[in-house]
């Protein structure tokens, strides 16, 4: 099938290499030309594993192709994803501009009757509006159907899921788009669920609600435990050992960030606001979240009382492991504030430096190297449980840093292993680890 994938970042990029991959024609069409230079070079634009390989095997197979030209991709098209990004107003709902621009190149280019596939997370609603939004500027008598068919994929392992993901839902007007949409995906060998829109709209939203909510629950139990003497990882070990809660999303920490839990929680709140409903377990979750990025900064403080003019190495300024992506990683929160604290920070990340050096300029400094960014620290902090980061020799703490103090965000070592390292350590959650033993 001849398919039109608008948008190529993490979602439109994964999503039609994909889609060539299983056999389909696909452009992708991005207004940013410097996305589309390099990956019509086949260099991807986004730290994915596994990606670089399948864009060059299918713009070499003729099955992928890249354009910023909407007239390149959309006349051809017999199905077009929308796959614009949909960030967060200030009032913290959902912003369409894209959308509904991608909606107005869609109209302006079509020449025969397609199906449209809103991949972007929306509000409920959002299809409908877009659908007639095309529908009102086509001007050859086309008219499109519209369906709604979310994306779950992870950032670090967005390729992984596409391929063997959970599930596929499809939510449409009719049974034949519906087929027509199953047909598409039928390769992914993916269990398909078909409903209708404003399900599948909604489906995306309480999804990553409910994995925000265990995340913030983890980390309120791992607030209590800290009173309690409990430790938090053999708390979560018995609780997912039951079936009905699941092991996953159970890892506690220095709280959740990404471009879509933040911003998808946010407007959730928004979507019930509007229909007169008070999500209260949300905005506490949201409360709990933004109290947790901050949290070792308040251990820090009990420790030191002052920091100005110590050296800081912290670890990690992605917002996960496998990513180069920073949007709301709680290194963003946490590094100004221990900026304005007068300290300086020289940070460590294996991938994500270029992109931290955009947002956080020059007042800090970076490394790719871990044992350059611990030399002669007064402090660590952990943001990031980079693999680098979680297999390092507890001994090099010792030895490359003043005073080997471990402030870790992401519970990333066993704490029989930190006692024989003699170091002093404070996690999330857990018993905090023999400051007498430094001199
Ligand atoms: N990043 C993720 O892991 C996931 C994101 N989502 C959702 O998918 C949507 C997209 O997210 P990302 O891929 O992260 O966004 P992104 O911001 O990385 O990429 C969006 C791309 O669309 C392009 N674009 C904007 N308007 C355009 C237009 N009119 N024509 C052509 N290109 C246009 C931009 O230049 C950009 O390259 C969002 O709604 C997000 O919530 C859903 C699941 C996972
Ligand atoms: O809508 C989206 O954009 C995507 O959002 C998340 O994917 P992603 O943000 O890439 O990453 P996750 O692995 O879910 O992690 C999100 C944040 O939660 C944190 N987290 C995750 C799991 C956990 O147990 N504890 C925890 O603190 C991570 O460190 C990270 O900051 C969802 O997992 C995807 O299903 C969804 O498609």
């Amino acid at each position: 099938m001849k398919i039109a994938v608008i948008g190529t970042g993490y979602v439109g990029l994964v999503t039609g290499v994909a889609l060539s991959e299983i056999g389909h024609v696909v452009t992708c069409i991005d207004v940013d030309p410097s996305k589309v230079e390099k990956l019509s070079k086949g260099i991807p634009t986004i730290y994915e594993p596994g990606l670089e390989e399948l864009i060059k095997k299918n713009i070499s197979s003729g099955n992928l192709h890249f354009t910023s030209e909407h007239q390149n991709g959309l006349p051809d098209a017999e199905v077009v994803y929308i796959a614009v990004g949909t960030p967060q107003r200030a009032d913290g709902a959902a912003n369409l501009d894209y959308v509904e621009q991608a909606a107005l190149d869609i109209a302006a280019n079509i020449k025969q009757n397609i199906i449209v596939v809103i991949k972007s997370t929306v509000p409920v609603g959002t299809n409908f509006h877009i659908k007639n939004l095309i529908n009102q500027h086509t001007t050859n008598g086309v008219h499109v159907k519209i369906a709604s068919n979310p994306e779950f994929l992870r950032e670090g392992s967005a390729v992984k899921d596409t391929f063997h993901g959970d599930r596929i839902v499809i939510g449409t007007e009719d049974e034949e788009s519906a087929e027509i949409l199953a047909q598409i995906n039928e390769p992914f060998d993916t269990p398909i669920i078909k409903t209708d829109i404003s399900s599948a709209e909604m489906i995306k939203y309480s999804s990553n609600a409910f994995l925000a909510t265990k995340i913030s629950f983890i980390n309120e139990i791992a607030n209590l435990c800290e009173s309690m003497g409990a430790n938090v990882e053999e708390v979560a070990k018995g609780m997912g050992l039951d079936h009905r809660i699941g092991p996953d999303f159970l890892k506690a920490g220095i709280g959740y960030g990404g471009s879509c839990f933040p911003k998808d929680t946010n407007a959730l709140v928004q979507l019930a606001g509007n229909a007169n409903h008070e999500f209260n377990l949300l905005k506490s979750v949201i409360e709990v979240n933004n109290n947790q990025q901050v949290l070792l900064l308040d251990k820090i403080l009990n420790r030191f009382g002052n920091i100005q003019g110590k050296r800081v190495a912290v670890l990690g300024l992605a917002f996960k492991p496998n990513t180069d992506d920073l949007r709301e990683s709680p290194a963003l929160v946490m590094i100004p504030k221990l900026v304005s604290l007068g300290v300086s920070v020289i940070a460590y990340d294996p991938i994500a430096v270029n992109n931290a050096r955009k947002q956080l300029g020059t007042e800090i400094s970076y490394t790719e190297d871990l044992t350059e960014a611990l030399k002669n620290a007064d402090f660590t902090v952990i943001i990031t449980d980079w693999p680098e980061v979680k297999k390092a020799d507890l001994s090099t703490y010792n030895q490359l840093m003043k005073e080997p103090i471990v402030f870790d965000g992401r519970n990333c070592y066993d704490l029989d292993e930190v006692k024989k390292a003699t170091m002093e350590y404070y996690s999330i959650g857990r018993p905090d680890q023999a400051p007498e033993l430094i001199s």
